[in-house]
C-alpha cells in the first residue's frame, strides 16, 4: 500500500484547440542537420539538398528490343541485308554500321553508330549471317536516345523530397551511391505506471500489460524515427524525473504515455512542472485531453501524452508524428485527409473534436468510413482495424448515417 500524496490545488492548464496544441508541438524543433547515408540505408529519409543526376540517362542510345540495328533507309519488305556485328548487353565496344548492313543487338545493347533505327527479331528470319526483312519500321523505331529520360546535371530530386523505392532506384541510376538526407530523429517512449506489468508475464489483480510503449514505438518507426529506448517506471515523481533526464541525454524527443491528467499519482504532470519548462494542456478533443509539453533541462523537448491506450494512439497521430515528420525534414507532416461517407450514425461530445477510429472501405469508387470499437479511450479490441481516424469538428455533436465526414488516412508509412 502507498501512502496517498497530500492533496493540493491542480495546477493551471492551457485550454487549446487540437490545432493550436499541435502548432505548439510542431514548433519545439525543425529539421535536424544533415547526414550522409549510402542508398541501402536511406529508404524513408528525406533529402537535404537537391540532387541533380550525373550522368545522362540512357547514357548512349540504347536499344529497347531484341533485333538487329539498321538504317531504316535500307528496309524493304523481302530485302535481305547482311549481319556484320552482334552487340549483346553490356559490349563496350564503339561499333559503327555500314550503309546496306544491319548489326544484331539485344535490349538494353547501344545502337551503332550509324544505325537509326532498330528492327525487332519477330520482323525477320532471324538470320545470323545474312536477315531477310519481312516487315519495315521507321527512323528512330525501339532506339531509346541519349539523354531522353534525364539529362546529367539535371536535378531529379528535391530537397524535401521523401526516398521511396522509385527515389532510390533513380539515384542509383544517375550514379549516386551515397546521398545527402536529413538524420531521422532518434525517440525515446517513457511509459509510467505501477500497474504496468510487462507482456507475457502473469498478471495480478489491479496490474495491465504494457502495450502504450510498445504501440508507441512502432508509430514512432513507422514515421521514420530511430527509437532508442522503451523505458517503463512506476509512479514516483524522483522516478520519473531521472527516468525523463537518462532518456533525454540518448533521443531528440522523449515521449511519455501516462500520469498527465488530475489524479494524486499523476506523476509525469508533477515530474516535468518540478523541472524544466513544461505546459499542462487541456486540449478540446476526445481522446486525447491532458496533455503536457515542455522542455527538458538539457534542451530536449518532451511529449507527455494520456496513458489511456487509443488516447495515446491519437495523440501519437496528431502532435508526435507531425513533428518527427518536421524533424526528418519532409515538406508534408501531415497525414493525407479524404472525404469518406459515414457508414453509420455518430454522436459527439460538445466543444471537444472528436477523432474516432474507423475502417475504410470504398462502395463503388466512394470512400466509406465505418467506425470501429466505439467511443471510449480503453477499447483496445478494435483498434488493430483502424485505418482511419474520422473528424469530428468541435461543434458537430450528431451525424447521420451516410454524411460526408473528413477522415485522416492512417494506411501510409513511411520507414
Ligand atoms: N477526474 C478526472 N479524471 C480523469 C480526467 C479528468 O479530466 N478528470 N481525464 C480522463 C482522461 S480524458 C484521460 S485520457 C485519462 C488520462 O490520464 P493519465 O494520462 O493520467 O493516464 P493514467 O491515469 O496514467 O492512465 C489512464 C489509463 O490508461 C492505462 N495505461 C496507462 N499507461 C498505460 C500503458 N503504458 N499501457 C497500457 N495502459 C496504460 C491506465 O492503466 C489507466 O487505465 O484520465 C482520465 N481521468
Ligand atoms: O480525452 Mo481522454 O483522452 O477521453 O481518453
Amino acid at each position: 500500500m502507498v501512502d496517498a500524496p497530500a492533496g493540493a490545488a491542480l495546477p493551471a492548464r492551457s485550454v487549446r484547440s487540437l490545432d493550436e496544441h499541435a502548432a505548439a508541438v510542431l514548433a519545439l524543433a525543425g529539421p535536424l542537420p544533415a547526414v550522409t547515408l549510402p542508398l541501402a540505408a536511406a529508404r524513408g529519409s528525406v533529402l537535404a539538398a537537391d540532387v541533380a543526376g550525373a550522368v545522362d540517362l540512357p547514357p548512349w542510345d540504347s536499344s529497347a528490343m531484341d533485333g538487329y540495328a539498321v538504317r531504316a533507309a535500307d528496309l524493304r519488305p523481302g530485302a535481305v541485308l547482311d549481319v556484320v556485328d552482334d552487340v549483346p548487353a553490356g559490349d563496350t565496344r564503339s561499333v559503327r554500321l555500314p550503309p546496306g548492313a544491319a548489326a544484331r543487338l539485344m535490349t538494353g545493347a547501344p545502337v551503332p553508330d550509324g544505325a537509326d533505327a532498330v528492327l525487332p527479331v519477330e520482323l525477320t528470319d532471324g538470320g545470323t549471317a545474312r536477315v531477310r526483312v519481312e516487315d519495315v519500321v521507321a527512323a528512330g523505331a525501339h532506339v531509346r536516345r541519349r539523354g531522353e529520360d534525364v539529362r546529367a546535371g539535371q536535378v531529379v530530386l528535391r530537397a524535401g523530397d521523401v526516398l521511396g523505392a522509385g527515389a532510390i532506384g533513380l539515384l542509383a541510376a544517375t550514379g549516386h551511391a551515397r546521398v545527402e538526407v536529413h538524420r531521422r530523429p532518434r525517440v525515446a517512449v517513457l511509459s509510467t505506471g505501477s500497474e504496468l506489468v510487462a507482456p507475457g508475464e502473469p498478471l495480478q489483480h489491479g496490474q495491465i500489460h504494457e502495450s502504450n510503449g510498445p504501440q508507441l514505438a512502432a508509430a514512432a518507426a513507422a514515421a521514420g524515427a530511430e527509437v532508442v529506448a522503451v523505458a517503463v517506471v512506476h509512479d514516483d515523481v524522483a522516478v520519473v524525473r531521472e527516468a525523463l533526464a537518462g532518456l533525454a541525454a540518448r533521443a531528440d524527443v522523449v515521449v511519455t504515455t501516462g500520469g498527465v491528467s488530475v489524479g494524486a499519482y499523476d506523476v509525469v504532470r508533477d515530474a516535468l512542472l518540478a523541472g524544466g519548462d513544461a505546459q499542462l494542456v487541456h486540449v478540446r478533443m476526445q481522446p486525447g485531453k491532458p496533455q503536457a509539453v515542455g522542455i527538458l533541462p538539457d534542451g530536449t523537448p518532451v511529449l507527455a501524452l494520456p496513458g489511456n491506450p487509443v488516447s495515446s494512439f491519437v495523440s501519437f497521430e496528431v502532435f508526435v508524428r507531425p513533428l518527427l515528420r518536421r524533424m526528418l525534414g519532409a515538406r508534408q507532416v501531415h497525414r493525407r485527409t479524404l472525404t469518406a461517407s459515414l457508414a453509420t450514425e455518430v454522436r459527439s461530445p460538445a466543444g471537444r473534436r472528436q477523432l474516432l477510429r474507423a475502417s475504410l472501405g470504398w462502395t463503388t469508387g466512394t470512400p466509406v468510413a465505418t467506425p470501429v470499437g466505439g467511443p471510449g479511450s480503453h477499447l483496445l479490441g478494435a483498434l488493430a482495424r483502424a485505418d482511419a481516424l474520422v473528424d469530428v469538428p468541435e461543434d458537430v455533436t450528431h451525424l447521420a448515417a451516410g454524411a460526408p465526414v473528413a477522415v485522416i488516412d492512417l494506411r501510409e508509412h513511411d520507414a
